[in-house]
C-alpha cells in the first residue's frame, strides 16, 4: 500500500468515525472522545471505542454502524470495531483528539509490523460484558494450562505438553491466552503472521501443533498495557474467531494468576480440565492452591498439578541440587486430593531450547527433560481418553 493510499484510507476511517452519533451526547463518536485507539494496517481496519458500562449498553447500534460502514470503504478488506466498557462510571471520556489516536501501523503498512488480523467472521461479542457462552466448542477437549503465579515455566510446559499430547497421536492445537506476555511465537519459532481466509484467522502450523496468539496479531508492549475488560475482548475474539478446523485437544496456555480474567476463562469455556503448573517453592504452592481452588469453584476438573523446576541438574557435572526445594508439589497434590502430574527439573537445555524456538520435547524428546515432559503428557492424554471416546462416539 502506498503512502497515498493509506493517507486516503485514514481520511475514510475518520469519516466514518465523524459520521456515526454518540446516543447520549449528539456529538460524533469523535468529538464525544469515544474513540480509544485506531489501527490501520493492510487494508485491516481495528477500533476501539471506550465508555463507562451504562454508557456503553446503549452503544452498540453505534459500534455496528461504525463496522458496516467502514467494510463498506473500498480498500478495506475487513473491519472490527470493538465496545468495551471498562471506563469508570461518570468518568468523562477523554477529550477529543485532533485527529484519530494515531494509527499504530507505519506508513506504507507492512514493514514487519505485525498487524491486526481479527477478521470479525464469528460472532464476536461487541461489548466485553456480554452473555456467557461456551467458546472453543469445536475442540473435542479444551484444557487449560494455569499457574496461581507468574514465572513458574507455566508456558513452557504448555507448549511441551501439546508436544506431548500430539505424539500420542491427537490433534492438537495451542492457543496463547496470556495477552498480557505472549511468549509462545518465541517459544515455537514463529515469525510469520497468521493467514485471515473467509474474515477467520487461520493457525499456524508449528511442531506439529495448530498455533494461535495474540503475540501473532499486536505488539507485544500493546497487549502489556490493555486494561481487564480490553484483555477480556481480545481473548473472547481470539476464541471466536479463530478456525481450529478439527481438533481433539486444544490446550490453553492460561494469563497467570487467579484474577477476573482467569476466572472469566474458565467459565466461558467448557473446558474438560486444568492442569497446573508450580515451582516447589511455599509461596508458588500456595498460589496454586488458589489456582486448583478457583477451577473447583468453576466445576473445572483439575487434572493434576505439575511440579517445575523441581531440582537444578548442573550441565557441567550432572550434580542434582534442589534449589527451590523438592516434591512440594507432589506433597500439596496429596493434600488437595488432586494428580500430581509429574515433575520438570531445572534445566539448561529447557531455557535454551525455548529462546530457540526449539522446544524440547520435539527437538531432544529423549533427553531427560523430553523424557519428563512425556511423561506428563502420556497422563493427561490418559485422563482426558475417557471424554474424548465420548465425543468421537456422539
Ligand atoms: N524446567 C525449566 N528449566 C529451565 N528453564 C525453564 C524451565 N521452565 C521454564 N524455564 C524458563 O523460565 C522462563 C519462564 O518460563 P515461562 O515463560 O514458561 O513461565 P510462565 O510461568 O509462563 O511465565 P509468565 O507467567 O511470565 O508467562 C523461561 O525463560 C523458560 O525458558
Amino acid at each position: 500500500m502506498t503512502d497515498i493510499e493509506k493517507g486516503t484510507l485514514d481520511q475514510a476511517v475518520r469519516q466514518v468515525l465523524e459520521r456515526v452519533r454518540d446516543p447520549r451526547s449528539q456529538q460524533d463518536l469523535v468529538t464525544a472522545g469515544l474513540v480509544e485507539s485506531v489501527r490501520i494496517q493492510g487494508g485491516l481496519v481495528q477500533i476501539t471505542l471506550a465508555a463507562d458500562r451504562a454508557h456503553a449498553a446503549g452503544l452498540e447500534p453505534a459500534r455496528a454502524e461504525v463496522e458496516r460502514a467502514l467494510r463498506a470503504v473500498p480498500g478495506i478488506m475487513n473491519a472490527t470495531v470493538v465496545l468495551t466498557a471498562h471506563r469508570p462510571a461518570g468518568s468523562a471520556p477523554a477529550p477529543a483528539p485532533a485527529r484519530p489516536p494515531v494509527p499504530a501501523a507505519p506508513a506504507g503498512g507492512g514493514g514487519g509490523h505485525r498487524p491486526i488480523g481479527l477478521g470479525g467472521g464469528g460472532p464476536a461479542p461487541a461489548a466485553t460484558d456480554g452473555p456467557p457462552a461456551k467458546l472453543l466448542a469445536g475442540a473435542k477437549a479444551v484444557i487449560a494450562v494455569a499457574s496461581g503465579k507468574g514465572g513458574v515455566g507455566k508456558s513452557t510446559t504448555a507448549v511441551n505438553l501439546a508436544i506431548g499430547l500430539a505424539r500420542t497421536g491427537l490433534s492438537v492445537g495451542l492457543l496463547d491466552a496470556d495477552i498480557h506476555g505472549p511468549s509462545l511465537p518465541r517459544m515455537l519459532g514463529i515469525t510469520h503472521q497468521p493467514e485471515v481466509r473467509d474474515k477467520r484467522l487461520i493457525p499456524i502450523d508449528a511442531w506439529g501443533l495448530k498455533v494461535m496468539s495474540i503475540g501473532l496479531l499486536v505488539e507485544e508492549r500493546t497487549a502489556m498495557i490493555w486494561r481487564g475488560p480490553m484483555v477480556m475482548g481480545a481473548l473472547q475474539q481470539l476464541m471466536v474467531d479463530v478456525d481450529w478446523g478439527e481438533l481433539d485437544v486444544l490446550v490453553v496456555d492460561m494469563p497467570p494468576g487467579t484474577g477476573d480474567a482467569q476466572l472469566t476463562m474458565a467459565q466461558k469455556v467448557a473446558l474438560a480440565g486444568a492442569v497446573i503448573v508450580s515451582t516447589p517453592q511455599d509461596i508458588a504452592l500456595l498460589d496454586a492452591r488458589r489456582g486448583v481452588a478457583m477451577f473447583e469453584k468453576t466445576r473445572v476438573p483439575v487434572l493434576g498439578i505439575v511440579e517445575n523446576m523441581s531440582t537444578f541438574c548442573c550441565p557441567n557435572c550432572g550434580h542434582s541440587t534442589p534449589l527451590f526445594g523438592h516434591g512440594g508439589a507432589r506433597a500439596e497434590a496429596q493434600t488437595l486430593g488432586v494428580p500430581f502430574l509429574g515433575e520438570v527439573p531445572l534445566l539448561l537445555d529447557i531455557r535454551v531450547s525455548a529462546d530457540a524456538g526449539t522446544p524440547i520435547l520435539a527437538s531432544a524428546p529423549d533427553s531427560d527433560a523430553g523424557r519428563a515432559y512425556m511423561a506428563i503428557a502420556t497422563r493427561v492424554a490418559e485422563a482426558l481418553r475417557p471424554q474424548l471416546e465420548k465425543k468421537r462416539a456422539g
